[in-house]
């Protein structure tokens, strides 16, 4: 009569032993509750059978007294059993997120001290997107399935690991608590009932089984699958959405936007169709759980002969009330199993402190067929020229570029120098089209083209999206096989990453040192670079030799491409035709 008894173990082991005394306590008073229903309409049953005898009042008073006491007790102990049963639950709600916020913190102290290496993401200190790691990966001990299918970006793994320990309240109080009150109920009315009529008592052990344990049983086992499906694609729909969230900029800068939507849009009806599955699996196992209680009602008063008849039919159908729930709490139980397993891993994880980083789990190899290019693309003879540019970001007073006179032929490779906040970023985002111009004109681009077209590259805020080398270096879009995806890897200086396409980079990256995620932006940069190509400090993070090298196969692969990088280096200045210095907003040449 019981949902699962491995989810009781389960919560066993997240809850401690005070709140197992207070959930104890709840559910005696659910037995009470249930056993006072069960009493009231005995009594009342038999003294309707009773009074169509037309005996004298006062063999009736006993029975009216237990009526009105019955309805009396069960009200108030309906309420009683609430209040402890939500007392204790929101009790080990709140020692839970304890425990779960410190196993979610204890990594981090674990690791931070651990020295970083280049090129590599072993033994780097903990960012955001480690963090984001620990909650999905766990140390290694949750795999993708465990995630829900996502692997755990950080705005999905922090909703998650939320929702994850809210599921505890609903397996206890939908789940254990009315399997346990109902166990012992079914069984007290099976023993006393029996005790009076065997058969009858036999009719309803049949019932409570069917009600009780065996259509339970077929909702889990029917709704199994269905659940964990249903974690992985809710897990796919939040990370795309956190993803499409933090990288639209990106995604309009590459044309790619569109098919990002329909990518979230296709998971979000994915989700939508097994949801509505389990849900018809639910109502069909709670439907015929309903009927239970009616056909045990219905056996019994066949079974039994005499008075006894109608009061031992009601009395079943007040037990076989009891039972009913269980069936589609079987259903929903299925799924918060998912949810249990990810937050004792979690504990677990927390309490061995240990983060492995070199979990990298396959995505399913996409292909995409070849198409041409986008023919602007093909034709590399744009320049740019801005005149009397002035930027000033919305609520600052200070102008970010001021009256900006800038000249740039088509084919010419320009180097952008400049201290730290002196307008460089925003002097290419300004060419990309990505920022207002509040005086000024950008001139040199063709009308009726998108400006990403013609313009785009890396920027400064560019976005590493939570998914497989292959999807981050083509962003969905159609056109490029995987050896267009390596040949731009390798241009980039990222050769070692063309037999790891189908891998996963983390969130922005987080599986990736600094150097290996910018220069995963540079190879999307390269894959179908526009004919004016824009790179925000494209080497960043990587050791001068590493960053000669990528520079040199980057401006290769540009060809005769315009090309505008913004670089701190010093030792790059030599390989470009010009090099422009911007200061406070301003420029001067060299
Ligand atoms: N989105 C924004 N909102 C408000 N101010 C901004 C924004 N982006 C940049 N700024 C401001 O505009 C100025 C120029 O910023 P920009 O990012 O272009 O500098 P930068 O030369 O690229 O700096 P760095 O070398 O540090 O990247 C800075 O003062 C900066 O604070």
């Amino acid at each position: 009569m019981t949902t699962d008894a491995s989810v009781n173990t389960s919560v066993s082991r997240l809850v401690g032993a005070g709140a197992v005394v207070r959930l104890v306590f709840a559910g005696l008073l659910g037995v009470a509750t249930e056993l006072a229903g069960i009493g009231l309409i005995g009594t009342a049953t038999w003294m309707i059978v009773r009074a169509a005898e037309q005996p004298p009042l006062a063999a009736l008073a006993v029975a009216i007294a237990a009526v009105r006491a019955f309805a009396l007790f069960k009200g108030g102990l309906r309420y009683a059993e609430r209040l402890a049963g939500h007392d204790a639950v929101l009790r080990v709600l709140a020692d839970l997120r304890t425990r779960v916020f410190a196993a979610l913190a204890e990594p981090a102290s674990g690791v931070s001290t651990a020295a970083p290496t280049a090129g590599s993401t072993a033994g780097r200190s903990l960012n955001a997107g480690d963090k984001s790691d620990i909650s999905g990966h766990s140390g290694g001990q949750l795999g993708r399935a465990d995630l829900g299918g996502a692997a755990g970006s950080g705005g999905d793994v922090l909703s998650r690991v939320v929702s994850d320990v809210d599921a505890v309240q609903d397996v206890i109080l939908r789940g254990v608590l009315p399997a346990c009150v109902a166990a012992l109920v079914g069984i007290g009315a099976v023993a006393g009932i029996g005790a009076v009529e065997p058969l009858a008592g036999a009719v309803l052990a049949a019932g409570l089984l069917v009600a009780g344990v065996l259509l339970p049983w077929l909702g889990h086992v029917l709704s199994r699958r269905g659940s964990a499906a249903i974690a992985a694609a809710r897990g796919d729909v939040t990370a795309s959405a956190v993803d499409v969230v933090h990288g639209v900029a990106e995604l309009a800068a590459y044309g790619a936007l569109p098919r990002a939507l329909d990518r979230a849009a296709g998971q979000g009806r994915r989700l939508a169709r097994l949801e509505a599955r389990a849900a018809s699996v639910g109502a069909v196992v709670g439907g015929i759980a309903a009927l239970v209680p009616a056909l045990l009602a219905v056996g019994i008063a066949l079974a039994v002969d005499g008075s006894a008849a109608p009061v031992l039919a009601l009395i079943a159908l007040a037990v076989g009330e009891v039972v009913v729930p269980l069936a589609s709490a079987a259903v929903r139980q299925s799924e918060l199993r998912a949810a249990l397993a990810r937050v004792r891993a979690l504990l677990a994880a927390g309490s061995a402190s240990r983060v492995d980083h070199a979990v990298v789990v396959p995505d399913k190899p996409g292909q995409t067929g070849r198409v041409a290019a986008p023919q602007v693309h093909d034709q590399h003879e744009w320049g740019v020229r801005l005149a009397g540019v002035t930027v000033r970001y919305p609520g600052s007073f200070a102008a970010a570029l001021e009256r900006v006179d800038l000249d740039i032929p088509a084919g010419r490779r320009v180097a952008v120098v400049g201290s730290s906040g002196a307008g460089k970023s925003t002097l290419l985002d300004v060419i990309a089209g990505r920022v207002e111009v509040e005086q000024g004109a950008v001139e040199g681009f063709p009308d009726g083209v998108e400006r990403w077209r013609v313009a785009g590259g890396v920027f400064a805020d560019a976005h590493v999206f939570h998914a497989t080398v292959r999807e981050n270096v083509a962003l969905w879009r159609d056109g490029f096989d995987d050896d267009a995806v390596r040949r731009a890897l390798t241009d980039a200086g990222l050769p070692e990453y063309g037999d790891r396409l189908d891998e996963l980079v983390g969130e922005d990256g987080a599986k990736l040192s600094g150097g290996q995620r910018q220069r995963l932006l540079l190879a999307r940069a390269l894959l179908d670079a526009p004919p004016v190509l824009l790179l925000d400090e494209p080497t960043e993070g990587l050791d001068p030799a590493a960053a000669d090298a990528v520079l040199a196969t980057a401006l290769r692969a540009a060809g005769d491409r315009t090309v505008v990088v913004v670089t701190h280096r010093q030792a790059d200045l030599a390989r470009f035709d010009d090099v422009v210095r911007v200061e406070a907003g301003r420029l001067g040449r060299g």
